[in-house]
């Protein structure tokens, strides 16, 4: 028997309207963020994130991204949620701390040692690796230096910063990530997707998933 090819998840991010997530649902994909920074174009409140999160199926993680918030948003946003992504600079026991499964994100700062990280993050269900630019925690639109990321590390590598129907399959083909998010690369609008991109952007990753 042949081995599976492995199938590279897809996470979209900044979801705040229902026709959007239907859309990311009928496409296969496989988790949805919820951006609870106050500060984001795509910030969304505690309310609109439970009535978003009632129109998720189940098998579609919820997500939500926090940068740096206060405890209490976060226990608010729990019950809908399935997964917490850490956007800023938390440390590792301020993560672990709500009893959920979640993630840290790491900007690729010049200076930033991706396996250190990975053993003092070692509790992450993954790291998800994004562009860094000076004051801008995050959603800035912009790539990295794919060619940082060891082949071998103790951690699933989620690929993030300015993903785009156009560069995903070059990143899946170079990076191999176990997931790949999305948001600015698949907007028509800030907080608004563009029905086209998302499928353009699921296609791409399915392309990228065949056997060379
Ligand atoms: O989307 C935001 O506004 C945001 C704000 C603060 C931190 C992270 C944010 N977004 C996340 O950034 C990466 C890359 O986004 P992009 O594809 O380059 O637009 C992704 O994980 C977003 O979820």
């Amino acid at each position: 028997m042949s081995t599976p090819c492995p199938r590279t998840r897809i996470k979209f991010c900044g979801l705040t309207r229902q026709a959007d997530i239907a859309h990311a649902v009928a496409l296969g994909v496989d988790a949805l963020g919820f951006v609870m920074w106050p500060q984001s174009k795509r910030a969304i409140s505690v309310d609109t994130l439970a009535m978003l999160a009632a129109e998720v199926p189940a098998f579609v993680t919820r997500v939500g991204l926090f940068v740096d918030a206060d405890p209490a948003l976060i226990e608010q946003c729990a019950p809908y949620l399935d997964l917490l992504q850490f956007h800023g600079s938390e440390p590792p026991a301020d993560c672990a701390r709500y009893n959920m499964a979640w993630i840290k994100a790491l900007r690729m700062r010049d200076d930033v040692d991706l396996h250190r990280e990975a053993e003092r993050y070692r509790a992450a269900s993954a790291l998800l690796l994004d562009a860094y630019r000076p004051g801008v925690p995050g959603g800035t639109g912009e790539t990295f230096d794919w060619s940082r990321i060891p082949a071998a590390l103790a951690k699933p590598v989620i690929l993030a910063g300015g993903l785009t129907p156009d560069n995903i399959g070059h990143a899946i083909h170079q990076v191999a990530p176990y997931a790949v998010d999305v948001s600015g690369g698949i907007e028509a609008f800030p907080g608004g997707k563009d029905t086209a991109k998302m499928a353009a952007f699921v296609h791409q990753v399915a392309a990228a998933n065949q056997p060379r």
